[in-house]
């Protein structure tokens, strides 16, 4: 079953999910960032509305005062100096701070400071605000120089013919532009609002479109726990907008960033999981070990007489990982031994069981330079010598200039001792030479695939015959591998120097345990290769 890990190794698809990985980094960062600005924005409202709150409560309690105290009295309607006696002792109860007057059709006729006026002072009529429930406000920003007041007041509320001048309340430091307040006390009792300051009906507005109060609503309102004072904010989303443009330009370049740092981060970490080397190293295991056969024919007899055991590593995702990818990383990570154990193990099971018994094979188990000096190599091929009727073995190994020439020698000892035949694989090749050669007592050379392979008038072409010439002269057998044509098959049978033994494509290319043992069952026999071509065709 395919190992669902194995949708992450496709580079497209790392890159797909290392983009979502930064479209969710960009909208988190951006997500907190508004998150942090909402809450900023919050606690600068509930600031305000409680500083608001604050501040009405002392005027508006001595207005109060102000106002039960004249109205207690029977007879108020018309000026006179006990009225003005009385204007001023309620000015001057305790935290009495205000003005009071008397107001006739909008006319303040007499006040508290300045006593029975000679003209009476119109207030205007712009000045009042109508309200549900009867009650009448006067907005603030009334000029009240005539009055001998110098400069603006925030509001004059009147009850009944009683009006006082309630001052601006004290808002240290100016509201941000975004936010608009309405301060009001609301005189339950006779369902009367006095407006104190602030942008008009933004507390009924809040009354209809938040009856719940909602938080995140743009309009808020504080009121103090027994409903008299009350304070109304106004958000506005374009003005804060406007306001916050460049922090929210700050915030999505940062929040860019941020989500290309995660991408980075993301991508960084999917490349160190699910690069070749941590997925091999993770999963060298014997399920994902697949073994191929390829057949070597013996030009004597013209049978097949041994195989040699070729691995494959089978990739999360399914796919086939082959030896020049993954020997390196093995080898650099000194798995050689591990490895090597699997392949010998896997291969026993899969022949001793797939081969009919009567079936007598040589196998050639290619072997690490990493594993030469390695004491506990010659015992991993125990199982294979238990049945010598059935099976002999080869090892093959490729000269590297890391190989210690008595390391391997001494191997090649132990080995012989224990009945197993040794190959140099890939002669002619890399590090290998004549005299290496002849001082390894190895029993077999096998050419590599590039002599075979070179057209047949080549350099490498004739030096094939001066190769077998010279490994037969110090005594050695011959592989020759890398045969791929019906041509190059007759040829090499016709050589003056015959070769012993043939491996390549034309014969059978590397195939898994059924098809190898399909194939002997074949019992195909190779008298000459256009014969074979032409059976096969
Ligand atoms: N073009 C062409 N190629 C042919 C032909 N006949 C065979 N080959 C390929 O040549 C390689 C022969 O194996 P090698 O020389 O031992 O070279 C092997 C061997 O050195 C190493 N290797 C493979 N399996 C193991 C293993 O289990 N352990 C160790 N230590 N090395 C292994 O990996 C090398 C490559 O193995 P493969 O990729 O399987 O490649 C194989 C085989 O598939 C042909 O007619 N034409």
């Amino acid at each position: 079953m395919r190992n669902p890990l194995g949708y992450f190794i496709d580079p497209e698809r790392q890159r797909a999910f290392s983009a979502a990985a930064a479209t969710i980094g960009f909208f988190v960062a951006l997500g907190l960032f508004a998150g942090f600005y909402a809450n900023t924005v919050d606690n600068i409202v509930d600031r305000f509305l409680n500083r608001a709150l604050e501040n009405l409560q002392a005027p508006v309690a001595a207005a109060s005062k102000g106002f039960e105290a004249l109205n207690a009295a029977p007879r108020n309607d018309r000026c006179s100096e006990e009225l003005v006696e009385r204007l001023r002792d309620a000015s001057f109860l305790p935290d009495g701070i205000n003005e009071f007057m008397l107001v006739n059709d909008g006319k303040v006729e007499c006040t508290s400071t300045l006593g029975l006026l000679a003209t009476p002072f119109e207030l205007g009529t712009p000045s009042i605000d109508a309200l549900p429930g009867g009650g009448r406000i006067y907005r603030f920003g009334v000029n009240l120089s005539a009055l001998g007041h110098q400069g603006q007041y925030a509001s004059i509320v009147q009850e009944g013919r009683f009006a006082a001048i309630l001052p601006s309340p004290d808002m240290p430091g100016a509201a941000p532009s975004w936010l608009a307040l309405e301060g009001l006390a609301w005189n339950a009792a006779r369902h009367v609002p006095y407006r104190l300051f602030g942008q008009v009906d933004l507390f009924f507005d809040h009354q209809r479109t938040n009856p719940d109060g909602g938080h995140l609503a743009t309009t808020r309102l504080l009121c103090t726990a027994d409903g008299v004072l009350c304070a109304t904010g106004s958000i506005s989303l374009a003005e804060l907008a406007r306001n916050g443009l460049a922090w929210g330009l700050l915030a999505l370049a940062f929040s860019a960033l941020f989500g290309s740092f995660v991408a980075s981060r993301f991508t960084a970490f999917l490349q160190r999981t699910f690069r070749l080397e941590a997925r091999l190293m993770r999963n060298l295991v014997p399920d994902r070990i697949q073994l191929c056969y390829q057949p070597i024919l013996d030009t004597r007899t013209r049978g097949i007489t041994g195989c040699e055991v070729l691995a494959r590593w089978k990739d999360l995702d399914g796919s086939i990982v082959y030896p020049d990818r993954f020997l390196p990383i093995l080898e650099r990570e000194k798995r050689m031994l591990e490895f090597t154990r699997m392949v010998v193990d896997k291969a026993w099971v899969e022949l001793s069981t797939c081969l009919p018994p009567g079936q007598k094979l040589q196998v050639n188990i290619n072997i690490s330079p990493q594993n030469v000096p390695d004491p506990a190599l010659p015992g991993l091929f125990d199982r294979f010598l238990q049945e010598p009727r059935r099976f002999t073995l080869a090892v093959e190994l490729v000269e590297t200039e890391r190989m210690s020439f008595e390391d391997a020698e001494h191997l090649i000892q132990r080995l012989r001792e224990k009945g197993i035949r040794t190959y140099i694989d890939d002669f002619g090749t890399g590090y290998s030479n004549l005299e290496n050669l002849a001082r390894l007592s190895v029993d077999a050379v096998k050419l590599d695939k590039s002599f075979a392979l070179a057209p047949e008038n080549s350099l490498m072409g004739e030096m094939l015959e001066f190769a077998l010439k010279m490994a037969k002269a110090i005594g050695r057998s011959t592989v020759v591998e890398g045969v791929e044509t019906p041509e190059r098959f007759d040829q090499l049978l016709k050589l003056s120097v015959p070769v012993d033994y043939i491996q390549g494509y034309f014969i059978a290319r590397p195939v898994d345990i059924r098809s190898f043992a399909a194939f002997l069952a074949q019992g195909n026999s190779w008298n000459n290769g256009a014969q074979q071509t032409q059976r096969r065709a």
